[in-house]
């Protein structure tokens, strides 16, 4: 089975609402809605890779974050161990860089059906806040 560490950013403005990216049509959770991120490389740390994956993917540089929620998961054909990092501050102002589709939403409206299931717990715990 594959393993895979991932690394997202829960993107928070003064406003309460979060920026929220849409994945591709063509990728694993096609068109589902996702905090921004990837996968952990070789090497780094969960934080490295999180300020590498927003940069490459958001455009912004966070500079202050920290852990969330961290869970395991497994999708039918993949194991996924999941970095939450929640991010209040940061360099720059992010969109949708590699072409895909991002949103500001209130922290309340969040739809855990919109994500991949993986989300569910972390969805909830924002929810609660
Ligand atoms: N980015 C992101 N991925 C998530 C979330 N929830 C969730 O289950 N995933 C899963 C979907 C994917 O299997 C994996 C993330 O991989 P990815 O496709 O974003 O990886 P990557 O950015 O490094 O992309 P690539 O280089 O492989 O194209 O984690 C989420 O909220 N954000
Ligand atoms: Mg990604």
């Amino acid at each position: 089975m594959k393993q895979l560490e991932i690394a997202v950013g829960i993107i928070r403005n003064q406003q309460g609402e979060i920026f929220i990216t849409q994945r591709a049509a063509d990728a694993h959770m096609a068109n589902k809605l996702e905090f921004p991120g990837g996968k952990i490389e070789v090497g780094e740390t969960p934080e490295q890779a999180l300020v590498r994956e927003l940069q490459e993917e958001t455009g912004i540089t966070p500079t202050t974050f920290s852990l969330f929620h961290q869970l395991a998961y497994e999708f039918p054909d993949r194991h996924v161990t999941l970095w939450f990092f929640m991010v209040e501050k940061w360099e720059g102002e992010p969109w949708g860089k590699e072409g895909q589709p991002g949103q500001w939403v209130a922290q309340n409206s969040l739809v855990a059906a919109d994500f991949p299931p993986a989300n569910e717990p972390v969805i909830s715990k924002l929810q609660q806040r």
